[in-house]
């Protein structure tokens, strides 16, 4: 492995990102890349239900309900977990890209507090694609798509294969998402590329 990146500015030689021709239509609702996925799983109790839209270009937009069980200070969302909100969104550019990718690394700044309740508005983007390194980035804004800015998110995800997930996680996951149709067939389709 060469020494990570110590920035996410993308490189000398970094290229625009290319919406895949297959891409879902913008506006399209993207469903759950994983139902168990804690950003975006259905079948996960305790996961934010991120709600995520394709975009136009290479974009995503989401929307995330704080709950009760999102705190961290009385009433105020934790802070990770608007950092996985941000990761989230800015994984989910993967069905734009039909690539699929894992975070490397993930800067958050932190604007406003955000109040159990608030419907946080997010919207992500790919900057840049260098090799197997994808650049984007997310804000997140309170009550509306062009409300206050409380949250922003510069990423570096890196491209892998569905092997990385065969080889790394737990048998008996793995074993039964790859006995679900649906499954294979979002796996299958991330790996489609240009
Ligand atoms: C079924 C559908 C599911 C779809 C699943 C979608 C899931 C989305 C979920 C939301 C997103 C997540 O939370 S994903 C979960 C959190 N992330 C992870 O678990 C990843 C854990 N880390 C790893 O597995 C590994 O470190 C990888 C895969 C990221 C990289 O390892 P590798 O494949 O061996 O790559 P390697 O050759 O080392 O590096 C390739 C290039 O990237 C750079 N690079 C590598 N890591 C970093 C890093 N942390 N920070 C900066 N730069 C890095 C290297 O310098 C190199 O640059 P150069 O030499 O080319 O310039």
């Amino acid at each position: 492995m060469s020494a990570p990146t110590s920035s996410l500015t993308p490189p000398e030689g970094a290229r625009p990102p290319v919406r895949h021709p297959d891409a879902p239509a913008p506006g399209e609702l993207l469903g759950a890349h994983y139902d168990q996925c804690f950003g975006c799983g259905r079948d996960q109790a305790h996961g934010l239900h991120l709600e995520t839209r394709a975009g136009e270009g290479v974009s995503v937009t989401a929307v995330f309900t704080v709950k009760a069980a999102h705190q961290g200070a009385p009433g105020l969302a934790h802070g990770g977990v608007l950092a996985t909100a941000l990761d989230e969104t800015i994984g989910s550019l993967s069905w734009v890209l039909r690539t699929i990718a894992v975070t490397g690394r993930l800067e958050t700044d932190y604007v406003l507090p955000v109040p159990v309740d608030t419907e946080l508005h997010l919207d992500a983007r790919v900057t840049a694609v260098h090799g197997r390194k994808i650049y984007g980035t997310a804000t997140g804004r309170i009550g509306a798509p062009d409300g206050p800015v409380a949250v922003r998110a510069n990423a570096l995800f890196i491209e892998v294969k569905v092997d990385h997930f065969i080889e790394n996680g737990r048998d008996t996951e793995i074993r039964a998402a790859l006995e679900d149709p649906d499954q294979v067939r979002v796996a299958r389709a991330f790996e489609v590329n240009p």
